[in-house]
């Protein structure tokens, strides 16, 4: 394939803060060609506009941002047969997703995000597109109804028929062949779990990726994965962009342990829930026919406790639910051993669910082990289901008059590995929709997700500094702990502790000239094309 690179002509003029873009005829030349020299921009990386009330608008990049002369054309959709009944299907320019939902009579608007949705104007011709799809990190449901769902939007909504696979995650870009992808060829994938794609860990190297986007002529990039992925996928937006590129990257977020921060949760996290439920009840049932009979089930979540505490409070068999989040212990007659004993004698079973990640620090106490890290450098965990199983049964040893039955459930790897449920197709359709309609309109460096709802482009900074976890002073928690009535394991040093993580994010403040465009109201900061203008300084 030609491999083509964009020639740009000089920055836009500005005129009050707001850039006046020249349209200029997009020279399209092949690499062999010399290439354009990259644009030396000290683009600051937020992105951030200021408006009346203490509105902050957290916006993403625009390829107009470093590529102020390109082309725009009116948005297809505009004809499509199916959307021309709708009453108002393009975005307005200045709509914007709420981060706080919850407000107070003299709240601060605060931040938000950009809406994601189609825009009237459109910064590629269909037949220009040349888009690639990627899948990283470990398996979720979901994936292919992620990859189905672009190929066919692309096709079916903007006629783009260049659509290919980077197979076996990021290392691919270099070290394996693309596949084609057509409607036909991932039509019926949805049904079926894992990725069409293949997907691995490791081997993130940008500029060999960047080459490879490059060489290829690619000029869509949706990377789906979890937080990892997303680091790497803001740093090959930042190349793409050093070396003034034409295109587009964008990240659909996806994790089953729900851990990526902002998004209202991750896709394939419903399923791997619902999957859960299987393996609590057969826990439940195998503790119920024995006399004294305990199941213990490990669910996934290294970081983040969200599918054991979603599992638990549907469940409603759960006993006692440890998260990576709330420290526990197992000694003296507040422990986990003697509430164990008093559940025993008052019910006769019970049903532990716990995280992989529960209780590392403790197992580590009692077996110090080298420190080791899968290829993507996230730390391999100790299994705390056969530690705590054991223990319990070492506790009951010593009690010749108290004979129990535990079962050991490990059913990690089948919550993930089915294909997603009804619930997380529909969210996976509309994931990959505000994707691709974010792409076309120019935009990106963004994630695409639901924030309160509605689906937002987020800038890549606000999902990778941290992880989403279970906050342990909130109700949520609150609830688990009063479903299962269990005890709650907390020392005040440990409630003080999850208290200070649990301060609300300062917001970030404004200071004209570094990090803000104008101080303007959201109506006002938008230009034609349905981006803000932001000339050099954002
Ligand atoms: N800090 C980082 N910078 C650049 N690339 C990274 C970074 N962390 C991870 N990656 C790359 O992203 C890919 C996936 O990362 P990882 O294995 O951590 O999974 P993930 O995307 O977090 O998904 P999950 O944890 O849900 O399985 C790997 O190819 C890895 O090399
Ligand atoms: O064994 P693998 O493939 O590294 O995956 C395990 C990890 O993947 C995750 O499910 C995230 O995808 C974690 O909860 C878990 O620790
Ligand atoms: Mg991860």
């Amino acid at each position: 394939m030609e491999a083509r690179t964009v020639v740009f002509a000089s920055a836009p003029a500005i005129t009050a803060g707001v850039p006046q873009h020249k349209i200029l005829d997009l020279k399209v030349m092949p690499t062999t060609a010399p290439q354009a020299p990259a644009r030396k921009t000290n683009l600051p990386k937020k992105k951030l506009a200021g408006g009346d009330g203490g509105y902050v608008l957290e916006d993403v990049p625009h390829l107009t941002d470093f590529l102020p002369q390109l082309q725009s054309y009116p948005n297809p959709l505009q004809d499509h047969p199916a959307y021309s009944v709708v009453k108002q299907y393009f975005v307005n320019a200045d709509d914007t997703v709420s981060k706080n939902i919850v407000v107070h009579e003299n709240s601060a608007r605060g931040t938000h995000f950009r809406r994601a949705g189609p825009r009237q104007r459109v910064y590629f011709q269909p037949d220009e597109v040349s888009a690639a799809i990627v899948t990283c990190g470990g398996l979720c449901p979901g994936l292919n109804t992620v990859i189905r769902e672009l190929v066919c939007g692309l096709h079916d909504m903007y006629g783009v028929t260049n659509v290919v696979g980077i197979e076996g995650g990021y290392k691919g870009f270099y070290a394996r062949n693309t596949v084609e992808l057509t409607p036909r060829s991932v039509n019926g994938i949805h049904k079926r779990g894992g990725t069409v794609l293949g997907t691995s860990r490791g081997g993130q190297d940008t500029a060999k990726i960047v080459d490879s986007i490059q060489d290829r002529g690619i000029n869509q990039v949706y990377i789906v994965g979890g937080d990892g992925t997303q680091k790497g996928a803001a740093v090959i937006h930042e190349e793409v962009r050093r070396r003034g590129l034409k295109c587009a990257v964008i990240g659909v977020p996806k994790t089953i342990d729900n851990d990526i921060a902002v998004i209202d949760k991750s896709f394939g996290f419903d399923t791997a829930v619902e999957e859960a439920q299987r393996a609590i009840n057969a826990a439940h049932v195998e503790a119920e026919s024995t006399e004294n009979g305990i199941g213990v089930v490990k669910l996934m979540g290294r970081n983040s406790g969200f599918i054991a505490m979603h599992a638990t409070l549907a469940s409603r068999d759960v006993d006692c639910c440890l998260i990576p989040e709330s420290p526990f212990f197992l000694e003296g007659k507040d422990g986990l051993l003697a509430f164990a004993e008093r559940r025993l004698r008052d019910n006769g079973h019970m049903v532990i669910v716990l995280a992989e990640g529960a209780g590392q620090d403790l197992i580590a106490k009692g077996m110090p082990l080298a420190d080791t890290h899968d290829a993507s450098g996230n730390k391999h965990l100790l299994d705390v289901g056969l530690w705590l199983s054991h223990k319990i049964k070492e506790h009951f040893r010593k009690k010749p008059n108290f004979p129990i039955s535990l079962k050991y459930i490990d059913p990690t790897y089948m919550i993930r590995a089915v294909p997603s449920n009804a619930s997380d197709n529909v969210y996976c359709t509309l994931l990959a929709h505000s994707a691709l309609h974010g792409a076309m309109a120019g935009y990106t460096g963004f994630v695409v997700a639901p924030v309160n709802g509605r689906h937002a482009y987020i800038p890549f900074y606000r999902i990778t500094e941290k992880q989403n976890k279970v906050v342990i002073t909130d109700r949520m928690w609150a609830r688990v702990l009063c479903s299962t009535n269990q005890p709650c394991f907390l020392s005040p040093e440990d409630v003080e502790n999850a208290r200070q993580l649990d301060e609300e994010e300062p917001q970030i403040p404004l200071i004209e000239g570094q990090n803000s465009l104008v101080k303007a109201s959201p109506m006002s900061m938008c230009n034609g094309h349905g981006h803000l203008c932001n000339g050099t300084t954002y």
